[in-house]
């Protein structure tokens, strides 16, 4: 397999699944499982999930909240999709340790890098929670921080839409899809890919991105299999 240690960052959004807030437990489910069959293969996972399921500081600072105090409220969103996501993945039988960039002890062991690294060693797949530990990020630049950290291979941005498209695909049907495009030509189309922080880091740091849809299920052993589905950025 192309990839031996990867970071997949997953949407909090997607989390909902057909709920309007929250988490739904047949969608974590889904992700446990693809999760644990490339663990099983004998891949190293880092994860990082998003909190837009629960909280967000700048739509948050849009009804007033103080936007230091959203955003934390954000973080600590992140890690109670976290804790959800490490629970789903035990009753696959998978591994994983929650780890916090905020300290809170013993609801996740304090993020290090060395620690990290120890755990994917060990088999373990590594739940890095708590964003940046910093507000005004986001968990996309979160996902970049940790993969760079890492040296993973590439960084999987599993989402609901099924890679990179000329406008939000969501928005314009229009849209087309792109299946390779470099770091320069998302800059250049001022295409919504990730956050700029984010595209930088991982542009500036050789970490190619790859863009795909985790709700199809199986996509993810797709793209560890080397087919060609979604998008890579790199
Ligand atoms: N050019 C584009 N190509 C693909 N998706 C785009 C584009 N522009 C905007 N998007 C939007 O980006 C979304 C995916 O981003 P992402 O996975 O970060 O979702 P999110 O809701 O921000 O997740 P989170 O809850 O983790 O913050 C898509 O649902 C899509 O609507
Ligand atoms: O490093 C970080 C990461 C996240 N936040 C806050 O958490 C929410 C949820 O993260 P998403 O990436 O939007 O899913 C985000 O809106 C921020 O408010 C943060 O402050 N720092």
């Amino acid at each position: 397999m192309e990839y031996k240690r990867i970071l997949l960052k997953l949407s909090g959004e997607s989390l909902m699944g057909r709920q309007g807030y929250g988490i739904d437990a047949v969608r974590l489910d889904e992700y446990a499982w693809q999760i644990g069959e490339i663990v099983q293969k004998g891949i190293q996972v880092a994860i990082v999930i998003g909190g837009g399921n629960i909280f967000r500081g700048l739509s948050g600072a849009s009804k007033g909240f103080d936007r230091y105090k959203g955003d934390q409220m954000g973080m600590l969103a992140t890690v109670i999709n976290s804790l959800a996501m490490a629970s789903a993945l035990q009753s696959v039988g998978v591994r994983s340790r929650v780890m916090t960039s905020i300290r809170m002890e013993p609801v996740g062991e304090f993020y290090s890098q060395p620690k990290a690294l120890d755990a994917l060693d060990a088999g373990e797949v590594v739940i890095i929670s708590g964003g940046t530990g910093n507000p005004y990020f986001t968990t996309d630049t979160a996902s970049a921080l940790r993969g760079i950290e890492l040296h993973v291979d590439v960084m999987l941005k599993g989402t609901r839409v099924d890679g990179v498209y000329s406008a939000d695909p969501e928005k314009d049907p229009t849209a087309q899809k792109f299946d390779s495009i470099s770091f320069d030509e998302v800059y250049q189309k001022g295409l919504k890919v990730m956050d700029l922080t984010a595209t930088t880091m991982c542009k500036e740091n050789g970490l190619p991105i790859l863009v795909f849809n985790m709700d199809q299920p199986g996509n993810l052993m797709k793209v560890l299999n080397g087919e060609k589905i979604g998008t890579l950025v790199h």
